[in-house]
């Protein structure tokens, strides 16, 4: 499951005075039929990060279908709440992460700002480790003049594939896409994962046509540790995105 994915794209931001700017990348040659994960948009990590783990790569939470619990309009935002639990899990998923759960994905969208907001609940009666990531990918003109502050002392610049995990980051990160800027705020979320393929690794994806690399970059809000949740406790995630500055 991901945020923002194909023809229903909801506009993250109006930047600049820009309406319906399109702020999160979706690849052209991605699955849309719930075959595969989407590449784009914002993949739901969970319950394992990459392959920190022996279950199935990045988690089963992004390849599952939500449900929409709730959407509604308030103070001028649009909100929706998203579902998953064990029991809409494809059999060959639930029989291989034997843990009753509950994920909450609350999405808030201003005009100028999206907020995500993970939750995880044990719904079971054995404590579980869990991971998880929001995998958002934003859309840029040129990633080569993308710069990322907070994430570690000095400035992140992409010149090359970069594939890199910052541990306990602050709760700010300034993201300068180029053309504007974003101020990220996490909470709960303790680590923050960078990625952009290069030109080499994106010919090598299927579902990414081979210059696309150039046109996105990963910031991902990250529980990288495993987490163990105990019978009856949550979890609770937070993402804000926010333009700042054109
Ligand atoms: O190709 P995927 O399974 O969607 O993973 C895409 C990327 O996700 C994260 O950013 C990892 O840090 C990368 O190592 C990985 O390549």
């Amino acid at each position: 499951m991901m945020v923002g994915s194909g023809d229903n794209v909801t506009p993250v931001a109006n930047a600049g005075g820009t309406a319906g700017q399109e702020r999160l990348f979706v690849s052209s040659l991605s699955a849309r039929d719930g075959a595969r994960a989407i590449r784009g948009g914002v993949p739901v990590i969970f319950p394992q990060f990459a392959e920190r783990g022996d279950g199935m790569r990045h988690g089963f939470a992004r390849v599952s279908t939500w449900r929409v619990a709730d959407s509604s309009e308030q103070d001028g935002a649009a909100c929706a709440t998203l579902v998953l639990s064990r029991e809409d899990l494809a059999p060959q998923l639930a029989s291989a992460w034997p843990h009753p759960f509950e994920l909450k994905l609350h999405v808030t969208i201003r005009a100028r700002a999206l907020t995500l907001a993970l939750e995880v609940r044990n719904t079971g009666t054995a404590a579980f480790p869990f991971a998880a990531a929001l995998h958002t990918y934003y859309l840029v003109e040129d990633v080569e003049a993308v710069r990322i502050d907070g994430v570690q002392a000095e400035t992140v610049a992409i010149t090359d594939k970069l594939d890199q995990i910052f541990e306990r980051v602050g709760d700010t990160i300034g993201f300068d896409t180029g053309a504007d800027k974003l101020t990220l705020r996490q909470s709960g979320f303790t680590d923050a994962v960078v990625w952009n393929p290069g030109a080499v690794d994106s010919a090598a994806l299927a579902d990414m046509e081979d210059e696309e690399y150039r046109r996105f970059v990963c910031i991902e809000p990250a529980l990288l540790a495993p987490q163990t949740l105990e019978p009856g406790g949550s979890w609770r995630g937070e993402h804000h995105v926010q333009v700042s500055a054109a």
